[in-house]
């Protein structure tokens, strides 16, 4: 099946978005892409949360989601948004950091919100609180796809090897990490950490990433590592976008998840013991 993922540098505005990413899916549906998947906050890059609350809508009200949902029927294709960022009811104000799996007749077919917050101090005078401004999920999920089954992850989950071996027991052959990493961290740990789930797991591991240098938000700027990259089940680098924007397309085949898992069938080999 072929697969495009989508490297983009959003910025903080909605609409903008909305409209490079449709313009991007037009072209790699003409290329054949039947899958199409975006990166995490697709819909608003922002480091102010005053923005956050003039931009972002509740699910029902989004722009994104609609707009999305829509262009899978027009294309006719599955679509990953990555995540969205998304207003709740909640008291506090927080957002959700939601995936959604879009089918190619604008169903909601699964949604899953970010379970591990980026609270990490990355450097002397970069610092992350991501829960200040998201409320973490509590639910794994696995979207049931015409592909076969689908693990859903964000970014930062990517450092939870357990999140990732409780999606493959049950049942993925795929998973998604739609990112928006930290340039230092990315250097150091983003190939490795996407390369040992596919291994760990046999299974796919998709990760398409926001890249570059994100426009200002209230005069500060952030940046994003990039290099989406596609890794298959036995732990080869199918795809590293490297740092432009751009729609990078691969063979997804279910054949080689089963040929990883017969080479080394280590799922089958998990075993409980006592504790240290
Ligand atoms: O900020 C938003 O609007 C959306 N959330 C993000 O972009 C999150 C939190 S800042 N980024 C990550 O999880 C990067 C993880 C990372 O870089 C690592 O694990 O090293």
């Amino acid at each position: 099946m072929k697969t495009a993922l989508l490297q983009i540098t959003s910025s903080d505005n909605p609409v903008e978005n909305l409209d490079m990413v449709r313009t991007m899916m037009d072209r790699a549906a003409q290329e054949g892409a039947q899958f199409i998947l975006t990166p995490e906050v697709t819909n608003c890059v922002s480091t102010s949360t005053t923005r956050q609350r003039d931009v972002l809508q509740h699910e029902e009200d989004d722009i994104t989601l609609a707009g999305l949902r829509e262009q899978a029927v027009a294309l006719g294709v599955w679509v990953l948004i990555g995540s969205l960022a998304i207003k709740t009811h909640d008291a506090d104000g927080r957002f959700a950091n939601r995936s959604y799996m879009i089918g190619p007749k604008g169903q909601i077919v699964a949604q899953y919100d970010k379970i591990h917050m980026f609270d990490v101090q990355v450097t002397e005078t970069e610092t992350f609180r991501e829960s200040a401004n998201y409320r973490p999920g509590t639910t794994a999920v696995v979207a049931d796809t015409d592909f076969g089954k689908v693990g859903l992850t964000i970014c930062y989950d990517i450092r939870f090897p357990h999140l990732y071996s409780a999606l493959a027991q049950a049942g993925a052959r795929v998973i998604t990490v739609p990112a928006a990493f930290s340039p230092v961290t990315g250097v150091a740990h983003w190939e490795s950490l996407l390369r040992a789930r596919a291994i760990e797991n046999g299974c796919w591991v998709i990760a398409p990433a926001q890249t570059g240098e994100h426009p200002k938000t209230r005069g500060k700027t952030r940046n994003t590592h990039g290099h989406s990259m596609v890794v298959a089940p036995w732990g080869e680098v199918v795809i590293d976008a490297g740092t432009d924007p751009g729609i990078h397309i691969f063979d997804l085949d279910d054949s080689s998840v089963t040929e990883a898992r017969r080479r080394v069938p280590s799922l089958t080999h998990v075993r409980s013991f006592d504790g240290p």
